[in-house]
């Protein structure tokens, strides 16, 4: 195809991006609806809801669509609950394309409007030209562009440049769950002619500068139980006279982390690779906008003073949050009471070549030893109930130049090359089971306040995201051409 007519053909599918930007956004809108929470058992239903929800959209594209069972799980409690389907999908399989395919999650983190929300969370409200509603950029906003983005080219009748494969999970933010033996099991089948894997479930490192990731850490996710008796007591009546769980539990959550942000817990540096000095450089050159971020955060300090630090400690060392305590009374007002037991969750970002069983040795190791020296007659138990592994990428793979080309097509400027301190467990699992390369090409921007309050996209990166993969469609199919042809004539000559 001539330039001309491919920029005449990219027109045209821009200007019908443009000109249905209202269905795309009631499309949206009907997905933010559902309350489809993975985190909550009790919200189970509305995860499996939407799984059908997905799957109808992309059927009626014409893709072909298997929901897989996954069967079901057990949690702490013991309670068994159903895992929601894995959605299979195949739209085209003209074999001088090159198959690529798109992995997103529709499953979301909890929300509820008394958490401080402006608006409903399930509603999806357009206030200043951004679409708020959890779910808006992490992950149904994203999931959404690149299925409107297939959608253009089927109604515009422009042959399809590539086949697609879609994996869209439900599970996703509990750590998706019985995801890697599925890829296992498809690796001979499904995934026997993808070419390239692309995900978009994370966000620019600016509010305006688009990115591309080329890494993101793991997860090493940790519950400490401590219990003391039967049943919850009065204060009053019992204070002072026993082992309060709590109150081993706090001193046991201390440990973990000092007031400079180190994780106190021994060895758990040790495999982290040295910073060699083309590496720090390399971050010297990043452009990172310290006060926009710390805005974004709405903190009023940041642990480190300096650019380069603050993105060492997102990317390239771990970092231990503590989430919550159960059983703790946390409504407003005082109970007067004593906590039987409770669960304090935290969880460990982990770096390449920090080893996840290790990781979970070390915890366990340095947990006892804080305990014992307590002399608590309490029950302590440790356990790691999700382990995702960081993920670290080539980037002068073909997949990351074509992504680089459509992202100046559309955005007009070139890309920030970034790592990302959050997780997406299926990012390694896919490198490791399919061997293919992997991208991870952000639509949403750094203020969009994943897993937030106030949680959005802004209309402009929802639109300009749809034409950005339909941009990307192009792309990759002429570079993976281009990349065949001439191999094809080194081998003849
Ligand atoms: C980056 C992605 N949108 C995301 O939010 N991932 C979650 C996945 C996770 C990790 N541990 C448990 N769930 C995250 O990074 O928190
Ligand atoms: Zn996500
Ligand atoms: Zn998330």
């Amino acid at each position: 195809m001539s330039s001309s007519s491919s920029s005449a053909l990219q027109m045209e599918i821009f200007q019908y991006i443009d000109a249905h930007q209202s269905d795309f956004i009631k499309g949206l809108k009907e997905w933010l609806a559902v309350e489809s929470d993975s985190v909550q058992p009790h919200l189970r239903r509305e995860v499996m809801q939407m799984m059908v929800l997905a799957a109808d959209r992309l059927a009626t594209l014409g893709t072909s669509v298997n929901l897989v069972n996954l069967g079901s799980h057990q949690l702490p409690d013991g309670q068994v609950l159903p895992l929601p389907p894995v959605l299979l999908g195949e739209l085209g399989k003209d074999p001088q394309n090159p198959t690529v395919c798109f992995y997103g999650h529709v499953d979301v983190q909890p929300a509820k409007k008394e958490d401080g929300w402006d608006t409903d969370p399930y509603i999806l409200t357009e206030i200043n030209g951004n679409l708020y509603g959890r779910g808006a950029t992490d992950n149904k906003g994203p999931v959404l562009a690149w299925i409107n983005a297939v959608e253009t080219f089927r109604a515009l009748k422009i042959a399809m440049p590539v086949n697609f494969k879609f994996v869209i999970e439900g599970m996703e933010e509990a750590g998706s769950l019985g995801l890697e033996k599925l890829l296992e099991e498809e690796k001979q089948s499904f995934f026997s002619d993808v070419d390239y894997i692309v995900i978009s479930d994370n966000l620019w490192l600016s509010n305006k500068k688009p990115a591309l990731t080329y890494g993101s850490r793991g997860n090493a996710c940790f519950f400490v139980e401590v219990e003391g008796g039967s049943k919850d007591l009065h204060s009053g009546t019992f204070g002072g006279i026993i082992h309060e769980p709590l109150l081993d539990l706090i001193a046991l959550l201390d440990s973990l982390v000092d007031s400079t942000g180190r994780i106190q817990i021994p060895g758990i540096y040790d495999s982290v690779a040295a910073l060699r000095e083309e590496e720090r450089k390399l971050y010297e050159s990043i452009e990172f906008d310290l006060e926009e971020h710390r805005n974004n955060c709405g903190v009023k300090k940041f642990l480190y003073g300096s650019k380069e630090e603050i993105l060492l400690h997102l990317w390239r060392y771990p970092s231990l949050s503590i989430h919550g305590i159960e059983g703790a009374f946390h409504e407003p007002g005082i109970k007067t009471v004593i906590p039987a037991k409770v669960i304090g969750k935290f969880s460990i970002r982990q770096v390449p070549n920090m080893d996840l069983s290790v990781v979970k040795k070390q915890v366990v190791e340095h947990l006892e030893g804080v305990f014992s020296k307590r002399n608590s007659p309490n029950k302590l138990k440790v356990s790691m109930p999700l382990g995702a592994k960081p993920w670290l990428a080539d980037v002068d793979d073909l997949l990351y130049k074509a992504a680089r080309r459509a992202i100046k097509t559309v955005f007009g400027e070139d890309p920030d090359f970034i790592r990302d301190g959050s997780t997406i467990p299926v990012a390694r699992m896919f490198q490791t089971v399919t061997q293919k390369s992997v991208v991870m090409l952000p639509i949403g921007a750094a203020d969009d306040g994943e897993h937030s309050q106030n949680e959005k996209i802004s209309r402009h990166n929802y639109i300009e995201g749809t034409k950005l993969f339909a941009a990307f469609f192009l792309e990759i199919s002429k570079l993976h051409q281009n990349l065949h042809e001439t191999s094809h004539t080194k081998t003849i000559n």
